[in-house]
């Protein structure tokens, strides 16, 4: 298990229709991260004091200007994110930013028909079912969208068929398992065969969008979605197996309700609840980044009970900003961008996912013991000075062998070491356990032995 940090871009949405660019956001590179600078034109405007900012710095892990195509943003996200569930990783990336800013233009795209305009989904798509490879076999992929709307979740991919109303659209409610892992109930996890299956689940599942923001008044920009991609591969000695699940998130615009546009009752009480899953979102973050607060309040949105692996949990996570260059955003984007470094402080610990057929790990037990069985009828006095390692490290070494990271556990160890190795793997076998269950921690019955031998 490693530590990691969560990675933040930038992006900044190109002029639209009459807009004009009306300040920069540079990028001022240095050797380790980038450092975005939005000059503060609101100063000049309203004659405020010497003291007033000039400007504001943020740092990103990169920052894309104006200029910046789709490819290029998913060259630098996207694409490392398959690498990432190709090796077992859980993945996620999320859009945060003020409505209108591009963040469904960066997630989805906006025309599949249209290559170079397509978004990061597609093309995460596209390079799940090309990136096999001879050492690499792709077993399964999955996919789900599910849309969180006034804090209730909907499938959009129920029934493979397209709504004419969102009440047609499935409810989906969090529920605990056994082991106390969220499952999502009424969410359709559709198994896809190749790029194009997929690409049509992901284009109903716009459509399903499209037909709930007619009917709600326009709420599928004030909603959240997730669309999820679970990937199974093998890897060529069909020994371990990985999986991975990617989280591709459009979140609702955040700008505050204050300055929002909403002015219907019934928008306002749409925009509270947005800004509910977004403000519960904030606390999250905000415990997550402080690292010493031990109750993180995951549960008091679905939105944060979604998201709960992918910050500060199992999850290699990113987010990407977006703002507007326009002075009447300013605000809003210096809110978003300080948003991001808060997020940027947020460290997840991510393991790969890795599960062993457990047929073919006892055959390989069996062959080790066999060796491990050999090494100590062939031990002389005259033999190199052996290794001599600890059972925390011994159980390191087995675990490592277990998770294919080691070929083999002979590696010169004294005689208590291989005994050690030997009486574990028979163990596992009986248990038929592909994990170390207490690592350095030999059963009791082992340990009165051996007190009493020594
Ligand atoms: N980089 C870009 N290049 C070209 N057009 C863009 C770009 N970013 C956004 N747009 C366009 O700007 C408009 C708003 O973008 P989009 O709908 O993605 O914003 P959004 O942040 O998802 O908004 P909302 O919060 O309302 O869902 C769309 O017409 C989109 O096509």
């Amino acid at each position: 298990m490693s530590s990691e940090n969560i990675n933040v871009f930038c992006r900044v949405r190109p002029a639209i229709d009459d807009e004009t660019i009306e300040y920069k956001a540079r990028n001022t590179n240095t050797s380790n991260f980038a450092e975005l600078e939005v000059e503060n034109p609101l100063q000049s405007m309203t004659r405020q004091s010497n003291n007033a900012a000039t400007s504001h710095k943020f740092a990103f892990t990169r920052i894309f200007d104006q200029d910046a195509t789709q490819s290029e943003i998913y060259e630098a996200t996207g694409r490392p994110l398959v690498e990432s569930a190709f090796q077992g990783f859980n993945a996620t990336l999320f859009v945060y930013g003020q409505t209108a800013t591009g963040k469904t233009y960066t997630v989805s795209g906006n025309d599949l028909e249209v290559k170079e305009d397509s978004g990061i989904i597609s093309r995460i798509l596209s390079d799940v079912f090309n990136s096999s490879t001879n050492d690499i076999e792709l077993v399964s992929v999955t996919v789900s969208y599910l849309e969180i709307y006034k804090e209730v979740g909907y499938d959009l991919l129920a029934e493979g068929r397209s709504k004419s109303h969102p009440d047609e659209l499935p409810r989906v409610a969090p529920m605990k398992d056994a082991r106390n892992r969220l499952n999502l109930r009424n969410l359709s996890v559709q198994t896809v065969n190749s790029e194009e299956e997929a690409l049509r689940w992901f284009e109903l599942g716009n459509t399903n969008r499209k037909v709930a923001e007619t009917h709600l008044n326009d709420a599928s920009s004030r909603s959240h979605c997730v669309f999820s991609i679970g990937v199974k591969c093998r890897h060529g000695d069909n020994k371990t197996t990985l999986n991975a699940k990617v989280n591709l998130v459009d979140l609702a615009g955040s700008e505050r309700v204050g300055k929002s546009h909403l002015l219907k009752q019934n928008l306002l009480t749409e925009a509270r609840n947005i800004n509910l899953s977004l403000h519960h979102l904030q606390q999250v973050i905000i415990a997550l980044s402080k690292g010493t607060i031990r109750h993180i309040p995951y549960r008091n949105s679905l939105l944060t009970q979604v998201l709960s692996d992918s910050l500060g949990g199992n999850s290699r996570t990113l987010m990407v900003a977006t703002i507007s260059a326009q002075k009447r955003h300013l605000e809003e984007s210096v809110s978003t961008c300080q948003f991001a470094q808060r997020v940027a402080e947020i460290t997840n610990k991510v393991k790969a996912n890795i599960s062993i057929d457990s047929d073919a790990m006892i055959a390989r037990l069996e062959d080790e013991i066999k060796l491990l069985k050999e090494e100590i009828g062939s031990k002389t006095s005259t033999d190199a000075p052996a290794v001599h390692l600890e059972e925390n490290e011994l159980d390191q070494l087995i675990q490592d062998f277990l998770n294919g990271r080691t070929d083999t556990l002979d590696v010169g160890l004294d005689l208590d070491g291989i005994q050690y190795c030997f009486r574990r793997l028979r163990e596992l076998i009986l248990n038929k356990q592909t994990e170390i269950p207490h690592p350095g921690a030999r059963d009791p019955e082992q340990k009165k032995k051996k007190s009493k031998s020594c």
